[in-house]
């Protein structure tokens, strides 16, 4: 009708109004909020007819070789030189510099976009983000505000669901990060992650329904995650008092969107991720896919000179159009794929005997009757006396057997299984080992999720080392916080191999696929009191793992220097105070003590015979942020927390136990300036070729604290009083006290600690309440 008028001669001005309609399904007859969309009005005319209306009320007639479709044409020239995506490159950059927004330039948008979706399900399916991946299904939604949003199902494997609730908060969070702790993570989540603002502050808000918010923000404060009577997750979202401002509007936790940590860093974008385990979720998930096209009620207007619009006639002028946002029309041009299925599934409409080939693997006849028994009732049955049947249904039946696996086993656990750490870790091994700065180090850390670990692993990453981890995760205390560790570690683009120490192949392995520069040894079996309790986890770790790892690194070529955590406590009955590297030695108090000296002498003999560079560091009581729960700062935080009591030991004659606490970032500058100042090992494939460095420094803080003073200062920053028993020290291999002379790490690379106890534990503490909240959710 359009096309009549503007043949005519002086014809009127005709506008289009598009109209909501009451009646109309919502989700396909809704209004577009961008400023142009294309009308398609008869969708059986073979050749397109598109006419424009632009903002300012002109109809323009547009065909396929328009110069508004070339600036569709161009590729985006990707001028940051980077492989596919980067933070560099973004969308409100490049417009921003042209005075353009989003929808000016929708083939920008979608490229972008596509990239980055692109990316995300290769992380996803061949990466294994959170598992084995059996099928992934997306659809592509366009949004009314004319952005592109993906939809995506993920199928796990069998052995990658475990659909235990308690493991969701590992994956998924729905809460606000501590800007203090994690600030590029609270960065993000402000935002990208916050609903909102809606509700009475903003009932002009898109998500307003009949005065609410028609996706139920905001949510309810929860403890603790859990499943509702529906067996939708209803994820934890604590009462912690943090907020985050939007428009002028505190938002607090009840607000944020449940999201993956890793996802969000790495794609910087609104990700957000549920776990799906109920037929009535994946139903609600599909329903993307089967929306069918944007649709609206439309009537034409004659514009009057004047502007003031009149009625032609009201009736015969209602047409019922598809419509399709720039975005959309942009997507399609490129041909990108609006629904994706892998492995793809098609669906025969009709299958005549022997009319069509179809052929499929039948599977074992256990797994049929899996497949057909449950959750289809009338569907299929398995009977495998009617063979032809089977074969008639073969491509239904595929369809069908996806959904299967889907229904009987929460197919959308969306989980870290520490098997995906063990398999494919080959190609995430180099890319972690990448070196991002002019002579930097690729550095093998061992005991890459645990305290020390963890910070010098981040610290090397941040300023361009290549950093590969190696764990084995064991449960002398809560596995779970190593977990987290590691997914701090993961988003900031470290990976840890999962492996024991001891496993001679593994280490090879590692050490063929990159040529080490330097081994940062921080792995060990911990604690001084344990030993008594189980004595040859010591000798395994601290022996065993050792000697295991010495002999991989001096048959490596070229042969890298060795830094390793000795420990304070070699020092053991010594009373010379304070402690310097030259002091006797040979009087150790625990199990751990010995096991730590013997690696002392271990390693100078690894260093006599092979040439390796050794640097022994011997930590004092290393405390801080993501330490370790066996330590007795923490383990007291926890029960003065919780009400319970603390036993506090004392030495003879009642004197006060005191330790030199050294704060973990001193620790880990005193590690990065042991690497740095570590010479070359001399030895190559096991032969020595001359004399290497061998070295042993304090790394401590210098002002020892008593017990009950550092007990003080906890209670001060917890604002709790702590119920001390006092009790005599029993002979656990504790001793009296600990004081540390630094002046040869001083001397030798500057080591200067510079955080004393009240701070550090103010900051340990921050921590603390951030992860585990007041009330404990997690078990320490
Ligand atoms: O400096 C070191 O080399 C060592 O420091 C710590 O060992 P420790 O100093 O014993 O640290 P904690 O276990 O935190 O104990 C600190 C002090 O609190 C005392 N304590 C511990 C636990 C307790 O219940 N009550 C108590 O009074 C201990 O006797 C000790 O004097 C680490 O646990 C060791 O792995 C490390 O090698």
């Amino acid at each position: 009708m359009i096309k009549d008028k503007i043949n005519q001669e002086n014809h009127p001005n005709v506008s289009l109004r598009l109209l909501g309609k009451r009646g109309r399904d919502g989700r396909t007859y809704n209004l577009h909020t961008v400023s142009e969309v294309v009308g398609d009005f008869d969708e059986a005319l073979g050749d397109r007819d598109i006419i424009v209306e632009k903002q300012s009320g002109r109809l323009l007639r547009i065909t396929e070789r328009s110069p508004s479709y070339l600036a569709l044409q161009y590729p985006l020239l990707f001028a940051y030189g980077e492989d596919g995506y980067s933070e560099d490159i973004e969308i409100v950059r490049f417009l921003g510099a042209k005075g353009l927004k989003s929808d000016d330039r929708p083939d920008v948008v979608c490229r972008i976009f596509k990239v980055k979706l692109d990316n995300l399900i290769r992380d996803l399916k061949t990466n294994k983000f959170f598992g084995a991946v059996k099928a992934v299904v997306y659809t592509i939604e366009f949004q009314k505000c004319g952005l592109l949003h993906a939809h995506i199902l993920l199928f796990l494997s069998n052995e990658d669901k475990l659909p235990q609730p308690r493991r969701i908060d590992e994956i998924i969070s729905a809460e606000i990060p501590d800007p203090v702790i994690d600030p590029c993570y609270y960065e993000n989540v402000k935002e990208f992650m916050v609903h909102g603002p809606c509700g009475a502050v903003r009932k002009s808000s898109p998500c307003m329904r009949d005065g609410s918010c028609s996706k139920y923000f905001p949510k309810q404060y929860l403890d603790a995650t859990k499943f509702d009577d529906d067996g939708f997750p209803v994820y934890r979202r604590r009462d912690n008092g943090r907020v985050v401002m939007k428009d002028g509007v505190p938002l607090d936790n009840r607000y944020i969107v449940p999201h993956n940590r890793a996802l969000l860093m790495k794609y910087g974008g609104h990700i957000n991720v549920e776990w799906c385990n109920q037929s009535q979720s994946i139903k609600y998930l599909f329903k993307y896919i089967n929306k069918g096209h944007d649709r609206v009620t439309a009537s034409f207007f004659q514009s009057g000179a004047d502007g003031a619009r009149q009625n032609l006639d009201e009736v015969s002028l209602y047409y019922d159009c598809r419509y399709i946002s720039s975005c959309e029309a942009a997507w399609r041009i490129f041909g990108f794929e609006i629904q994706y299925k892998d492995p793809s599934v098609e669906r025969l409409s009709f299958h005549l005997p022997n009319e069509q080939h179809d052929t499929c693997t039948m599977p074992s006849k256990s797994s049929m009757e899996e497949l057909f028994l449950p959750s289809t009732p009338g569907k299929f049955k398995d009977k495998s006396h009617h063979r032809q049947q089977h074969h008639r249904s073969a491509t239904s039946l595929f369809l069908w057997a996806l959904f299967l696996v889907a229904l009987t086993a929460a197919f959308l656990s969306f989980l870290f299984k520490d098997k995906y750490f063990r398999s494919n870790w080959e190609s995430h091994v180099r890319s972690s080992a990448q070196i991002r700065r002019h002579n930097g180090f690729s550095v093998l850390v061992t005991g890459a999720a645990g305290f020390v670990g963890s910070h010098v692993s981040l610290a090397l990453k941040k300023r361009g080392d290549g950093v590969v981890g190696l764990d084995n995760f064991n449960d002398y205390y809560n596995p779970d916080l190593k977990r987290s560790r590691r997914d701090l570690l993961t988003a900031n683009g470290v990976f840890i191999v999962e492996g024991d120490l001891n496993d001679a192949k593994l280490l090879a392995n590692l050490f063929d696929l990159v040529q080490f520069s330097h081994v940062m040894h921080l792995a060990a079996q911990a604690g001084v009191r344990y030993a008594m309790e189980n004595p040859h986890s010591y000798i395994h770790s601290n022996i065993a793992g050792l000697v295991t790892l010495l002999e991989a690194s001096k048959s490596a070529m070229p042969q890298p220097s060795v830094v390793w955590a000795s420990s304070s406590s070699v020092y053991g009955l010594n009373e010379k105070s304070p402690f310097s590297e030259s002091d006797r030695t040979d009087k150790p108090a625990s199990l751990y003590a010995a096991t730590k000296k013997a690696g002392e002498e271990i390693t100078h003999t690894y260093n006599h015979i092979y040439g390796l560079s050794i640097t022994g560091l011997r930590f004092f009581t290393v405390y801080g942020p993501w330490g370790r729960p066996d330590m007795a700062y923490f383990s007291f935080t926890r029960d003065i927390l919780e009400g319970k009591p603390i036993t506090i030991y004392r030495g003879k004659n009642h004197a006060d136990l005191a330790r030199d606490f050294t704060y973990i970032d001193d620790i880990a500058k005193g590690c990065i300036g042991s690497l740095d100042t570590a010479k070359k090992s001399t030895g190559s494939g096991g032969k020595k070729r001359g004399p290497a460095q061998f070295r042993i420094f304090n790394l401590g803080n210098t002002s020892p604290v008593t017990v009950p003073m550092m007990v003080g200062m906890l209670e001060k920053h917890l604002k709790v009083k702590a119920k001390k028993n006092l009790v005599e020290m029993p002979g656990n291999g504790d001793v009296q006290f600990t004081h540390a002379n630094i002046s040869y790490a001083r001397s030798e690379f500057g080591y200067n600690p510079t955080t004393d106890l009240q701070t550090g534990l103010k900051k340990f503490v921050k921590w603390y309440i951030s992860y585990y909240g007041y009330n404990h959710a997690k078990s320490v």
